[in-house]
C-alpha cells in the first residue's frame, strides 16, 4: 500500500528521514517485523516496545511510527512522531485492512457472564439460516474451515481488523464477537463497526483491573456508547431488561432498543420455564407472538442467553418463528453445563462458571430436579481478582458437598488461593484440594446413585497454566477416566 496515502489519515508531529513509497504489512511486535513494514511502538503494561525499534528495523521495518523521538538509523527507517500509538493502530489498521467491519454484519456480546454461549448461538443461527459466519472469544477465532487460538478474548486493535479481513477473503459477512471489559477499556475496539450489540448482564469481576464496580460497568457502556451517532446505517442494542445497568446503556445508545426480560413484560419475553435433567422448556412472548420454545440448554441462565441470542437475530431480520426452530436442534455450548454422557447413576456436568452470580446460576439450573446431592467442585484462577473468592465460596456452599480447587495457579500460592476461598464456606461440608486430578476424583469417589455433581471453572478449556507455560489438562477427560473407575463395573 501507498505509505504517504496510508499515513496521511494520522495527525503527524514531526516525520525523520523519507517515507518508503510502499508498505506491505503492519506489526505491533517487533518480533513479528517483516521487510517494508511499518512498527508500531506502545507503552505496554508490561514493556515498552519503544525498546524494541532496533529489533523491527532488523528484521526490515522501514517505518516506525512512536509518540517519542528515537535514535533510529534513518537511512533504513523513517520515524513518524504521533500523540498516541494506540489510536495511531486503530486508525492504520482500519485504512490498511480498507475498514472490513462496515462490509459485514458484526454483532458484539459484552456481560460478565454468558458472552461465549451468546455469541456461539447467535453464530449457529446465522450458519442454521445459511449465512457465513464467524465467531471469536474466550474460545478463539472460528473462521469457516479454520480456527485460530487468541491470547484474548477480545483481540487488539491490530488483530481485530486482519481478522475481520481474513474473514472477508473466505466470503464470511457475518461475525459474533465476544467483547471484554479489557478490550473496551484498552480501545482493542476502535474502529470495529458494529451492528448489533448485546448486553448479559453485570456482576461481580475483574475488579483487580476496573477498582470498582462503576468503572466496571463504565467499561462495558463504552459498546453502546460506541455504537455512534450515524443514523444512515441500522443499528441496535439488545439489552438485559431486568439487569440494574438497563437504563444506563440504555441512555448511552442513540441505536434501537431490543429489550428481553424474564420479570416483566418486554420486546422479548419467557414465561412458564419448565427445567429437566437434559432440556429447559419456556414459552417465548415476542413481537412476531407466542412460541414455545425447548432447548437443549439447562437452566434459567441459558433462558437469558437464548432470549439475547433470538433478539439479535430478530434485530437482523430472521423470523422467529424460525428461530425458535432452530434453537431446539442446537446443542448444549461446549462446557457450559455440558452433560456428560457416561453410562453411571450419577448425573455430571462441565460448566465454567468462575464468577459469584455464575456458581449461584448454575446451581439454581440443577435445583429443580435435584432428588439426591449436590456436589459442586469450584476453582478460581491465581494472579487474577482475589476479592471475588469468598464470594465464590458463599454461592458455591448452597451445594451439599463442595470441593474447592484452583483452575490456573500462574505465580500464585495454591494454597493462597484456597484460603481466600475458604473464608467465605458457610458450612463444613467441604474440602479443599489444590491439584484438579485429584479434586474431580475425590467428587466422584465422594458421589452416590442419585447424586449431581457440577464441576466448574474450567469448561471445554484443555490446558492449565501453571506459572507462564500452559500443560494439557481436560475436566471432561479425568471425569470420564474416573467415572469409569468408580461406576465402569455397572455398564
Ligand atoms: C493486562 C492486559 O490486559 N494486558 C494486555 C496488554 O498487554 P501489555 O500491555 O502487557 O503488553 P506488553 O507485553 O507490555 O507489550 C506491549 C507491546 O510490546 C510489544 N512487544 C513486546 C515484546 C517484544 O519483544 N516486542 C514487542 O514489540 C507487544 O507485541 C505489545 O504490542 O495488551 C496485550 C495486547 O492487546 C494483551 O494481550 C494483554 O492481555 C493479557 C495477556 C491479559 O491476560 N489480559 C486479560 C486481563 C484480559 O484482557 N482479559 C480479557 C477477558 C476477560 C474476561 O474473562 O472476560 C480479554 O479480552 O482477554
Ligand atoms: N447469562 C448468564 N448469567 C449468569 N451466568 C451465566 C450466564 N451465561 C453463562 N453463565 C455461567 O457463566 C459460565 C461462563 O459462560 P460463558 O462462557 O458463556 O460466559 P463468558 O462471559 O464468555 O465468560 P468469560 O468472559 O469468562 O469467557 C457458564 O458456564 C455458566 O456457569
Amino acid at each position: 500500500m501507498n505509505t504517504a496515502e496510508l499515513l496521511s489519515s494520522l495527525k503527524i508531529k514531526q516525520l525523520y528521514g523519507t517515507l518508503p513509497e510502499e508498505v506491505t504489512a503492519i506489526h505491533n511486535d517487533s518480533r513479528r517485523s517483516v521487510p517494508n513494514s511499518i512498527f508500531i511502538c506502545t507503552r505496554g503494561f508490561t514493556v515498552d516496545s519503544h525498546d524494541f525499534f532496533q529489533q523491527a528495523i532488523d528484521n526490515g521495518a522501514s517505518v516506525i511510527i512512536a509518540e517519542k523521538k528515537l535514535d533510529v538509523d534513518l537511512s533504513k527507517a523513517a520515524l513518524v512522531v504521533v500523540n498516541d500509538t494506540y489510536k495511531a493502530t486503530a486508525i492504520l489498521a482500519n485504512h490498511f485492512y480498507d475498514f472490513p467491519s462496515t462490509k459485514m454484519k458484526l454483532f458484539g456480546v459484552t456481560g460478565t457472564n454468558g458472552k461465549t454461549t451468546v455469541t456461539n448461538l447467535i453464530h449457529s443461527l446465522l450458519q442454521k439460516d445459511g449465512r457465513k459466519s464467524a465467531v471469536s472469544g474466550t474460545i478463539g477465532v472460528e473462521l469457516s474451515d479454520e480456527k485460530i487460538t487468541s491470547a484474548n478474548t477480545t483481540c487488539d486493535a491490530l488483530t481485530n481488523q486482519r481478522i475481520l479481513q481474513h474473514a472477508l477473503d473466505q466470503d464470511i459477512d457475518h461475525m459474533a464477537m465476544e467483547v471484554s471489559s479489557h478490550g473496551l477499556s484498552q480501545g482493542r475496539l476502535w474502529g470495529v463497526d458494529f451492528d448489533i450489540v448485546v448486553f448479559t448482564n453485570l456482576t461481580h469481576d475483574h475488579l483487580d483491573y476496573h477498582d470498582t464496580m462503576e468503572q466496571y460497568g463504565y467499561a462495558k457502556g463504552l459498546l453502546f456508547a460506541q455504537l455512534g451517532q450515524d443514523m444512515t446505517k441500522t443499528k441496535y442494542a439488545v439489552l438485559n431488561q431486568d439487569d440494574a445497568w438497563f437504563d444506563t446503556y440504555r441512555a448511552a445508545t442513540a441505536a434501537e432498543i431490543i429489550s428481553y426480560s424474564l420479570q416483566s413484560p418486554a420486546d422479548f419475553q419467557a414465561e412458564n420455564i419448565r427445567y429437566y435433567p437434559e432440556k429447559t422448556v419456556f414459552t417465548l412472548q415476542s413481537p412476531e407472538g407466542s412460541y414455545t420454545v425447548s432447548m437443549n440448554l439447562l437452566g434459567e441462565f441459558n433462558v437469558y442467553n437464548v432470549l439475547a441470542a433470538i433478539a439479535a437475530l430478530y434485530a437482523h431480520g430472521a423470523s422467529v418463528k424460525h428461530l425458535v426452530q432452530f434453537i431446539g436442534k442446537l446443542p448444549p455450548v461446549d462446557g457450559r453445563m455440558d452433560k456428560v454422557d457416561i453410562d453411571a447413576p450419577i448425573s455430571m456436568y462441565i460448566d465454567y462458571a468462575h464468577t459469584p452470580d455464575a456458581i449461584e446460576k448454575a446451581i439454581d439450573s440443577v435445583v429443580p430436579f435435584k432428588e439426591n446431592r449436590l456436589i459442586f467442585m469450584v476453582g478460581t484462577g491465581g494472579d487474577r481478582d482475589e476479592y471475588k473468592r469468598p464470594a465464590m465460596a458463599e454461592k458455591a456452599s448452597r451445594a451439599d458437598y463442595v470441593i474447592l480447587t484452583v483452575n490456573d495457579p500462574r505465580f500464585e500460592e495454591e494454597e493462597a488461593i484456597l484460603h481466600d476461598m475458604e473464608k467465605g464456606m458457610k458450612h463444613a461440608n467441604y474440602a479443599m484440594i489444590a491439584d484438579r486430578k485429584e479434586a474431580i476424583s475425590h467428587a466422584i469417589e465422594q458421589s452416590e446413585p442419585g447424586d449431581i455433581l457440577i464441576f466448574a471453572g474450567k469448561g471445554q478449556e484443555d490446558y492449565q497454566i501453571i506459572e507462564d507455560t500452559k500443560y494439557p489438562h481436560s475436566d471432561r477427560k479425568i471425569v470420564e477416566e474416573q467415572s469409569l473407575l468408580k461406576y465402569g463395573s455397572l455398564e
